[in-house]
């Protein structure tokens, strides 16, 4: 349905000289470079399919999404909708689809929600029986019957990003892309978001591209992953293909006070790889290379630990093993 071939996105920067100051600093001019923010990214999207675009902070995500969008021209690549050009055809194309960015909104600020949901209708020009059932049901799951009269301003954020979401939807797209959709929900609200996506992608056949840091979104929700890092992509799959891949590796989960510091990575012992998330440190051992006893008795020599206990693979420390992998590789 959605295929993206290459995309590449260069950004222009300025940068100043480090180090001037005063009047020197107003003297030299800043130097205009290029930074390669996508390199060469392709993504297929099937109807009906909820797919997690993943990454560590600054991968790339939200150039990509922009990319397939129309919102960003890229600066190579190409992107093709059922055979045509988003770029080509774009008032077709905009009509199909449905966004929730983080930083644009498609809500009136001053009115009341209701009228953002009526001006969905008529730019979507949705026939006006499939508007009122779709705004019912989707007005229900999502809680925001009380919110309809209220002026948007006035929303919280967790009332907003539903609202949000429901002006993306009213009209049924084919296609939804999602920028931290959940950024700011309560956790009911968050469980009716996963179930109002899941009945698009099954009644509707929408196909969803979504971009989250919550593990629990990607569990509920995904059944492929494309994880991205340094712009490129790093792995594209199911999270039950990654864990598979994992599953010959063993993980140690340690306690750590959490003023300790961490031990360098570089001199763990072979096949010993380490990630810290506050006071958990997760060494995942490759048993060909080391034993855990090895892998304990190299964190021991230079941390304080109070509890070592054997860990099950989560889909976050998959998540983390990639990233870890990829940035190696990218460096
Ligand atoms: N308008 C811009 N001009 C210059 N550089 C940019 C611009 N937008 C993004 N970048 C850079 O491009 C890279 C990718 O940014 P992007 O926002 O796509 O990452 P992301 O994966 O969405 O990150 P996050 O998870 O933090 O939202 C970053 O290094 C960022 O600094």
């Amino acid at each position: 349905m959605l295929t993206a071939v290459d995309l590449v996105k260069d950004y222009t920067v300025t940068r100043r000289e480090p180090g001037l100051t005063g009047a020197l600093r107003g003297l030299v001019r800043p130097r205009r470079t290029t930074m390669r923010a996508v390199d060469g990214v392709s993504i297929a999207l099937s109807a009906g399919e909820i797919v997690g675009l993943l990454g560590p902070n600054g991968a790339g995500k939200s150039t990509i999404l922009k990319m397939l969008t129309g919102v960003l021209d890229p600066t190579s690549g190409t992107v093709s909708f059922e055979g045509r050009s988003p770029r080509a055809e774009r008032r077709w194309f905009t009509r199909r689809i449905g966004a929730v960015f983080g930083q644009r909104t498609q809500l009136w600020w001053e009115l009341p929600l209701q009228d953002s949901l009526a001006a969905a209708k008529a730019l979507y020009r949705v026939p006006e029986k499939q508007f009122a059932e779709t705004k019912a049901a989707l007005v229900e799951e999502l809680e925001i019957g009380s919110l309809l009269d209220v002026p948007v301003r006035q929303l919280s954020l967790g009332q907003k990003m539903r609202a949000e979401l429901c002006v993306a939807m009213v009209h049924r797209p084919r296609l939804l892309f999602l920028d931290e959709p959940t950024l700011g929900l309560d956790l009911e609200a968050r469980a009716a978001f996963h179930r109002v996506l899941r009945a698009a992608s099954l009644r509707w056949g929408t196909g969803v591209l979504l971009t989250t840091h919550d593990v629990a979104d990607i569990d509920a929700l995904c059944e492929r992953i494309v994880v991205v890092c340094g712009g490129r992509v790093a792995y594209a799959g199911s999270i039950a293909a990654a864990k598979a891949s994992l599953a010959r590796r063993t993980r140690l989960i340690c306690t750590v006070p959490a003023t300790a510091a961490t031990p360098a990575p570089q001199t763990a012992p072979p096949g010993v790889a380490m990630l810290r998330d506050g006071s958990r440190i997760v060494l995942t051992i490759d048993p060909g290379m080391a034993t855990r006893e090895e892998a304990l008795a190299w964190l021991r020599a230079d941390c304080e630990i109070s509890a070592a206990a054997p860990g099950d693979m989560t889909t976050g420390d998959v998540l983390l093993d990639l990233y870890g992998a990829a940035r190696v590789a990218v460096a």
